[in-house]
This record gives C-alpha cells, sequence and structure tokens, in this order.
C-alpha cells in the first residue's frame, strides 16, 4: 500500500478465493481490515510469473524456504526482499541467507525494523533497514522502495538486520510474559537490556557489526516490540503470564526463533539466559515466576 504511492505494484496472493475477495472489496478484510488497497495495485494469483523487478517476500519465516523452493525458477532474476523475521528451525539460516541458499542467482535483501503492518498502510511515518550485501543492489532497493513516509536506511550487514529482527521476538515474548505475569516495567526493563546484550553476544559471534544491532533493525524493533499491545509476540507472551490461551492461527515469529536460536547459542556454546528462559516457558516446562527465580538466581557478574 505504501509502495503504491510510488508506482503501479502487483500483490500476490496464493490463495484464489482470498484475492476475488480482495479484489471485490478492494482491500484484505482478513489481515488489514478498514485499509482500502490503492488503484495502482494489481491483484495476482496462479503461477508466479518471471521478471527482473524487485520481489518484497511478505510471509512468516517458516514458510520461506518452502515457498522459495516452489517458486525458485520465476524468481530466479529478481532481487528478493525478505520481510520476514525470524531464523528457519530446519536449517538456522535467516531469511537472506536462506534466499541465497535456496535460489543461488538471486541477490537477497531484507527490509526490517520498527513498524507495525497498519501503521505503514496508514501512511504513518515509519523508519527501516534495507540490508543487502551487494551495496549498488541496496541503493536501488532503498531508492525504489522509499515512500512519501517510509523511510529507509541502508547496509550491507544483512546478519545483524537479519538477527536484530527475529531476536527482538524472543525478547518481547519475555517482557510480555512478565508483564502479563505482573512483575513490573522495572522488570521489563531488566529483560529488554539483558535481552539486548544477549541479542549483541549471538550477534558478534555470527559476524554481525554492533552498529547495526543498535540501529533500527535491533534496538528500534526492541523498543517497539517489547512495549506494545499491537505486537503479536508481545501479547502472546502476556497470554503466558496470566496463564491464559492465545489463538494458535496468529502468527508468533519469536517461538520458533526462539528454539532455532537456543540451538545455534549452544553450537558456539554462547549463553542465552532470556531466550533459555522463552523457549522453556513456551513448552510450558516453567511457569513465569519460575523462570524469572531461575534468572534472579545466576551467578552475579560484571555488565
Ligand atoms: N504484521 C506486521 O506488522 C509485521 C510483520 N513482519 C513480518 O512479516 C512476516 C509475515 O508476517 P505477517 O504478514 O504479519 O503475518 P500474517 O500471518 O498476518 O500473514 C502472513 C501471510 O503469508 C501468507 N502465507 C502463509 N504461508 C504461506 C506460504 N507457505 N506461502 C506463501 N504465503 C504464505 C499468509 O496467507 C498471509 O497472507 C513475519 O515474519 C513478521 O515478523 C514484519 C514487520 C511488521
Ligand atoms: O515486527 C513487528 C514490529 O516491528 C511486528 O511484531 P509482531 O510480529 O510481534 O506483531
Amino acid at each position: 500500500i505504501s509502495l503504491a504511492q510510488n508506482g503501479s505494484v502487483t500483490l500476490w496472493a496464493r490463495d484464489p478465493d482470498h484475492a476475488a475477495e480482495m479484489q471485490a472489496s478492494r482491500q484484505n478484510a482478513r489481515r488489514l481490515p478498514g485499509v482500502s488497497l490503492p488503484d495502482t495495485i494489481t491483484i495476482a494469483t496462479g503461477p508466479v510469473h518471471g521478471g527482473d523487478t524487485p520481489c518484497l517476500l511478505a510471509m512468516p519465516m517458516q514458510t520461506l524456504g518452502g515457498f522459495l523452493r516452489d517458486h525458485a525458477t520465476a524468481l530466479a532474476h529478481r532481487p528478493l526482499v525478505a520481510c520476514c523475521k525470524g531464523m528457519d528451525l530446519t536449517t538456522g539460516l535467516g531469511p537472506t541467507a536462506l534466499i541465497a541458499r535456496t535460489c543461488p542467482g538471486t541477490i537477497p535483501a531484507i527490509l526490517t525494523g520498527p513498524s507495525f503492518a497498519r501503521d505503514i498502510a496508514l501512511g504513518l511515518p515509519t523508519a527501516l533497514t534495507l540490508a543487502c550485501a551487494d551495496d549498488a543492489t541496496g541503493k536501488t532497493l532503498q531508492t525504489v522502495l522509499t515512500t512519501r513516509t517510509l523511510r529507509l536506511y541502508r547496509t550491507t550487514d544483512t546478519i545483524g538486520a537479519e538477527l536484530g529482527g527475529a531476536l527482538k521476538n524472543v525478547i518481547a515474548i519475555a517482557c510480555g510474559a512478565v508483564m502479563g505475569a505482573g512483575l513490573g516495567e522495572s522488570a521489563r526493563a531488566a529483560l529488554m537490556t539483558r535481552g539486548f546484550a544477549e541479542m549483541n553476544r549471538l550477534a558478534h559471534a555470527l559476524g554481525a557489526r554492533p552498529e547495526t544491532l543498535a540501529g533500527l533493525s535491533g534496538l528500534g524493533d526492541l523498543a517497539l516490540t517489547c512495549t506494545s499491545d499491537q505486537s503479536r509476540n508481545y501479547r502472546y507472551g502476556q497470554s503466558i503470564g496470566r496463564g491464559v490461551g492465545f489463538d494458535p492461527a496468529v502468527t508468533v515469529e519469536g517461538i520458533a526463533t526462539a528454539h532455532a536460536v537456543l540451538h545455534r547459542a549452544r553450537s558456539l556454546e554462547l549463553d542465552m539466559p532470556v531466550t533459555q528462559a522463552v523457549t522453556s516457558l513456551v513448552k510450558g516446562e516453567l511457569r513465569v515466576h519460575q523462570a524469572m527465580d531461575m534468572l534472579l538466581s545466576r551467578p552475579l557478574k560484571e555488565e
């Protein structure tokens, strides 16, 4: 919707019924009710057509690998811009690495940072990180994808950008759980800060630049997601803290990512206690108070 301010955009949908519904109502009532699709958006379904225009991949992280494999031929000559935040459970890879492995001829990029889809669709001011290892392609994408209300900053650090977006969801679950259990805003601030420390620990070990994590895709998105009821990861955490159910149809990226990250961290012998606590909470092995006791009773150390 934001990009349609710049010119024509094709919105590809895999479900023909949903595509027909969107075409008839000119809105996506299932995902963004009440927001009109501009006339410059064409809705397409069926086979993905080839071409060389950039393609934004807006789907849950755990479905990205399958989508890329199914459509590898049509996607072969396009810059592919992942919009998902997470780490693939099967391979332990982030979105750009998964694109590079599955569609080797393409130029992978990622668009990430603090942004709720509804805010962007409503034209509220938003700033994001566009990461592409090929800086020339990154510059082109930055220009093409920036709109009047959506400002993009560029980096070549794809590892840092995708780790920031993936890891903040895990910390947001922890923060929601603490708030849902009534443990207080001071506890949340501590979790955000110590969570940020472990985000940096893993990012450093995987070759990310610290300034990327300190930017929109790390600190920026952490601040948004850990403090807003609009976030599904945060609300899911709140439901754990309150001991109530949560709609399993809602996409909560931090669940699978927490498991993938913990696996990766263990193989690197890295300590990620908040992530470990989140995996125990989502599996129902610990209650929030027990997880907090575990974090508080760790050996004292320097900050
Ligand atoms: N909703 C938001 O505010 C933001 C979402 N993101 C990220 O975008 C990614 C997608 O999230 P949402 O769009 O919110 O999730 P969603 O669950 O609302 O929508 C996911 C979309 O992907 C489609 N989809 C599901 N499985 C698919 C498959 N196998 N192949 C093709 N399409 C498939 C669904 O039909 C749906 O249209 C996530 O990684 C999320 O972290 C990033 C920033 C903001
Ligand atoms: O990534 C997001 C905000 O930047 C959206 O967060 P949720 O997936 O938790 O709703």
